[in-house]
């Protein structure tokens, strides 16, 4: 007898002892404040309450519900109603009411950050052609035009292909540390200009870097892990040396100079992250390469984060 008046007190809020107040064993308590909450889970309550009375097979038991609304120790229960019949968006709401919070609208995995993509290789091997060719097909990258003190090549646009700069001017962007990495090749200047980069990172671009071999290495130690490295090679040693000839823009000096430093080079292959063929004639599989790698990169679970 005692028991039963124990449990009859314990089912009455204005009986319950201090440490079964509602606030303390309602989940739903700090959701009271939420007004929008309220008449969201009124409004399912009082429809599902209709749709029982017209089909009560399609919702969960009204005495479970009734029952458990009137003891405040346990959650409200908000029937869910059978998605096969139901509109979605009452499914939708009344889940919502169950577990007593708001689907958020926000995305699950956050829009990842720009890249920094360094594409490099011996002379000849197609690092320009690539780069026009993923320039056309890619929105939102931003090729690095870097600065040099070299002669313009027939064609060549100041501001397109490279900032060209005189000696003087170079030496001075050194000086004022305005450049991320620099190098002396084959006698001329190459220079990454920093603003530039992060102008176009704030714009949320992913940024094209085109260095040697020489440039990639330092680049590998001012950014380490943060920016990705991508080797291009041609299919072989003689496509290569083929097509600088073909190319027809050095002089039997340079050109010496270039096919020897590039057998060096490929030895550096190890310090990148990636390795793109560009074979004769298949211009568009290496950039299609490309492009899944930069695709693979955002997709990682652990972002790549650099700050220049
Ligand atoms: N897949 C390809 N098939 C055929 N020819 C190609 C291919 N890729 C590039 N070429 C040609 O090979 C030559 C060298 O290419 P490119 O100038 O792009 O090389 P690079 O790596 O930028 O050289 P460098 O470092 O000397 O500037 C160019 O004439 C280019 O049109």
């Amino acid at each position: 007898m005692l028991f039963r008046r124990l449990c009859f007190s314990l089912s009455k809020s204005c009986y319950l002892p201090f440490f079964l107040s509602s606030k303390l064993t309602n989940p739903f308590a700090s959701l009271n404040s939420n007004p929008g909450f309220i008449s969201n889970c009124e409004s399912v309550k009082l429809r599902f309450q209709r749709r029982m009375s017209v089909n009560s097979h399609n919702l969960v038991s009204e005495n479970a519900a009734s029952s458990t609304m009137d003891d405040p120790r346990k959650p409200p229960v908000v029937p869910i109603p059978s998605p096969e019949t139901a509109e979605p968006i009452e499914v939708f709401r009344a889940l919502e009411a169950s577990l007593g919070l708001q689907f958020s609208s926000q995305p699950i995995f956050p829009k990842p950050g720009p890249l920094i993509i360094v594409i490099s290789g011996p002379s000849g091997v197609g690092k320009d052609a690539v780069i026009k060719r993923l320039r056309e097909v890619r929105e939102d990258l931003h090729f690095v035009v870097t600065a040099t003190s070299r002669a313009k090549r027939p064609g060549e646009v100041d501001g397109k292909d490279y900032f060209f700069v005189s000696k003087e001017e170079f030496l001075s962007m050194i000086q004022k540390n305005e450049l991320l990495e620099y190098a002396l090749v084959y006698g001329d200047y190459k220079g990454i200009p920093k603003q530039q980069i992060r102008q176009y990172m704030e714009k949320g671009c992913d940024i094209v870097l085109r260095v040697d071999i020489q440039g990639a290495m330092t680049l590998r130690r001012i950014l380490s892990k943060s920016a990705i490295f991508v080797f291009l090679v041609a299919e072989s040693e003689e496509a290569m040396v083929k097509r600088l000839i073909d190319r027809k823009t050095e002089t039997k000096e340079t050109l010496l100079m270039r096919v020897a430093t590039a057998r060096e080079e490929l030895r550096h292959l190890n310090e990148f992250d990636y390795v793109v063929v560009n074979k004769g004639g298949e211009l568009e599989s290496a950039v299609k390469l490309l492009e899944s790698i930069i695709d693979a990169e955002k997709a990682k679970v652990q972002q790549r984060r650099v700050v220049i």
